[in-house]
């Protein structure tokens, strides 16, 4: 069994951006500028949010956050991304999620400007990512790429199960790993809440992205010998032996699947990390005009 260290690989990106923004700086280009909207205090994603403004500054990119009580009206949230897709200085924008109940996620996707939408969730880029043009994929499932893609692991005519199909997560890696790409060409199965004997289907995976949010649903039984595993899961749990007083649990129940596996993710560690270097690729796209010239 070896780890894809997800960790380790997100860093490495970073050093290659923080190389490109230097050489931008030099040529007196745009330097890249990722702004984040975050509503509200739920503590998990002030630490994202945190973590992603302290990325920003290792790899030279300039960074704003705008913070909002979780008060604030749909209108006066859908108007400050409407100042922020006029504002030159900023090339990519992310909508911390999840939302408060009474603001609609897809009204607040659909406003930002589809070359600013470096998270892919905009239907203009869903739509592009579908057809395999060239768009800002989704951070996750373009990190998860993008880690598969930075070890020796085959995917071409594989058979990769996805579990869960979220729209920022299972929906996107079930159409990138099935397209006409490297990596990609596998033959897909995409299972949900609905799907009959679950344990079928993973027992098929040579690959197997988890990503439903039930902490080490993935047990030992269901994993085929030599499959890659990889947990997108993160689920905090209380525990009152670390000083923050919870532990990160992934959705593979990683002490008894491991030992079954050729590569697996670990949790912290593996998906958590290239999510973040993803983000970045995906503004350095945006202040690059990549897609949207
Ligand atoms: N590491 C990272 O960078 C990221 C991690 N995450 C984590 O990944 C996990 C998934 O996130 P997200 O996709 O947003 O989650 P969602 O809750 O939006 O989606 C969960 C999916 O899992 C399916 N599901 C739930 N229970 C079962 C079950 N018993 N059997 C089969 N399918 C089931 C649901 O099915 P149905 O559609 O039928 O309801 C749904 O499609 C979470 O732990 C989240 O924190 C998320 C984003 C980034
Ligand atoms: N608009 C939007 N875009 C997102 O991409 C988005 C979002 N909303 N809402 C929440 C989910 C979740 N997500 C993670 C990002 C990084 C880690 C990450 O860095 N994890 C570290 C641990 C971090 C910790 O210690 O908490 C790891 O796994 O090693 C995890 C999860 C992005 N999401
Ligand atoms: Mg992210």
């Amino acid at each position: 069994m070896q780890i894809l260290d997800g960790k380790q690989t997100s860093s490495t990106i970073q050093d290659e951006i923080a190389a490109e923004v230097a050489a931008i700086r030099s040529a007196g280009g745009k330097i890249p500028h990722l702004a984040a909207i975050l509503v509200g205090n739920n503590p998990a994603s002030e630490a994202y949010v945190r973590n992603k403004v302290k990325d920003c500054e290792r790899v030279g990119f300039g960074s704003s956050l705008f913070r909002f009580d979780e008060t604030i009206s749909e209108e006066a949230l859908l108007d400050k991304i409407r100042e922020v897709n006029e504002n030159a200085e900023i090339d990519g924008l992310i909508v911390q999620l999840p939302l408060p109940a009474h603001i609609s996620a897809e009204k607040v996707t659909e406003t930002l400007a589809p070359e600013k939408d470096v998270d892919g969730f905009h239907p203009v880029n869903v739509g592009r990512m579908a057809k395999n043009l060239p768009a800002y994929l989704p951070a996750t499932p373009y990190g998860i790429l993008e880690l598969l893609k930075r070890y020796p692991i085959e995917t071409s005519g594989k058979h990769c199960v996805v579990l869960g199909r979220s729209h920022i997560v299972g929906s996107p890696m079930s159409i990138l790993m099935a397209r006409n790409d490297n990596p990609g060409n596998c033959t897909v199965t995409l299972c949900h809440s609905r799907t009959k004997d679950l344990k079928a289907q993973t027992l098929q995976a040579d690959i197997l992205i988890a990503a439903l949010g039930i902490p080490e649903f993935v047990k030992a039984d269901m994993v085929k010998e030599g499959a890659v595993v990889i947990d997108v899961g993160i689920t905090r749990v209380e525990d009152a032996s670390k000083k923050s007083g919870f532990a990160l649990r992934g959705d593979v129940a990683y002490d008894e699947v491991a030992p079954r596996c050729s590569w697996i993710t670990p949790v912290p560690g593996g998906v958590g990390p290239m999510t973040r270097a993803a983000l970045l690729l995906n503004t350095l796209d945006a202040a690059k005009r990549s897609f949207y010239p």
